[in-house]
């Protein structure tokens, strides 16, 4: 007899439920968050100025997840109106040590970075004397260390409200209900937190959680269970010759403190320089100097950390991306487009993307068996193009 497959439990994700996600752009004062927020969403609405502190309230932008696939469906399609998929960036004012106990901009600062899904972690690793640094001079190390620690003083702060708070309750439900024991389990797994943070050092997101835990986990809200990407801010010089004496330093500090984290370095400096340009110029330029633009690979990697995915509608009238979390099925994703596709869902007809472009048509897709019907227990696939039926 085979042996009994092991049955898996499937861990929800870590982080907020939903497909409406942000991602927050956080980092030391006067480090180029505003000017990065700007070039990556094309705008000028982030507040740039050299001098710390200038980004008070929070500015929002959707910046599109570029995507070779889409632009082939559009080329294929020819529609008339094309909706690419968008991530939701947000520009956050500067952190300061000591922001946890109300420094600086403190704890207004620390709830916007509550409000988003994950983080962009601006560091500073070019030299000029003419930007000030609120620490005095240029070091991302202990930049990082700053904002890790605020992060993590404010979730300790946090968890153990939290935890005083379900003794109380705890208390007045007495020894014997179901719900005290629900309870005790929830006390377990926000002192197994605490533990985490507080004494094995480490960030919420690096700990190991299972299903149950992960759903207490996500009650939380916590800063440091959120994805980072650390985004390392290079002279031009440097990013065009891929060599700045921080950059080790700073992969050896995420292989330590946050393994698997990743890290783009970029150029404030160079991509500005880039903006100004025709597209054929930059083309060029690019082209000349042998490095591309880092912009489109963040925004990638932001999407990519929020565990997002898309799936494509296609049609003479609309080529559109539709954003969902990994893990979503098929009435869920069509309820993206509309509530009633998801509350009146009968079906799908649904072909990968790999299979459109190598079949060339749907009809070429169809005759080889890879349209298919799928229905409500259909896990949607990242690249999946779906015809929704729904009742009337
Ligand atoms: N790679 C770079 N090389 C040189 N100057 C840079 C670079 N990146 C940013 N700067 C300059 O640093 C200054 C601060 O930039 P910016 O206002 O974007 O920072 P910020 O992190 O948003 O600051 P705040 O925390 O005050 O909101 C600006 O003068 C900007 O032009
Ligand atoms: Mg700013």
């Amino acid at each position: 007899m085979p042996p009994k497959k092991a049955v898996q439990e499937k861990k929800p994700l870590l982080g907020r439920p939903g497909n409406n996600l942000k991602i927050g752009i956080v980092g030391v004062p006067n480090v180029g968050k505003s000017s990065f927020f700007n070039l990556l969403s094309n705008t000028d609405n982030g507040i740039i100025a050299n001098y710390p502190y200038a980004t008070i309230d929070s500015e929002e932008a959707r910046v599109p997840v570029p995507d070779s696939r889409f632009d082939w469906l559009c080329e294929t399609y020819k529609p008339a109106s094309r909706v690419p998929a968008f991530l939701t960036c947000i520009d956050i004012a500067g952190l300061t040590a000591g922001a946890s106990t109300g420094a600086g901009l403190g704890n207004a600062f620390l709830s916007h970075v509550r409000a988003v899904d994950g983080i962009f972690q601006v560091t500073r690793a070019f030299d000029d004397a003419e930007v000030t640094h609120v620490e005095g001079d240029v070091n991302p190390i202990r930049d990082m260390e700053i904002i890790q620690t605020e992060l993590r003083l404010k979730d300790i702060e946090w968890v153990q409200k939290a935890l005083e708070n379900l003794k109380k309750t705890s208390r007045s439900l007495g020894n014997t209900s179901l719900a005290d024991k629900a309870k005790k389990e929830e006390i377990a797994t926000v002192e197994k937190v605490l533990k985490c943070i507080s004494e094995d050092n480490k960030d919420v997101r690096k700990g190991d959680w299972n299903g149950k835990e992960i759903e207490v986990i996500n009650g939380l809200q916590l800063l440091t269970a959120k994805p980072v990407t650390y985004l390392v801010n290079l002279s031009e010089k440097d990013f065009i010759r891929k060599k700045n004496k921080w950059l080790p330093k700073i992969k050896a500090w995420i292989d330590e403190h946050n393994p698997g984290d990743n890290l783009i370095p970029f150029s404030v400096a160079f991509e500005e320089r880039l903006s100004r340009m025709s597209p054929e110029e930059k083309e060029e330029e690019q082209k000349k100097l042998g490095v591309t633009s880092a912009l489109p690979k963040i925004t990638t990697a932001g999407y990519a950390s929020l565990d997002l995915i898309r799936y494509f509608t296609c049609g003479p009238d609309e080529v559109r991306a539709w954003t969902i979390r990994k893990g979503t099925k098929a009435p869920q994703a069509a309820g993206v487009i509309h509530s009633d596709f998801e509350k009146k869902f009968v079906c799908g007809e649904i072909m990968a993307y790999e299979d459109l472009h190598e079949h060339g048509s749907e009809a070429a897709v169809k005759a080889a068996g890879k349209l298919r019907q799928q229905g409500k227990p259909y896990e949607m696939q990242d690249g999946d193009i779906a015809y929704w039926k729904a009742g009337a």
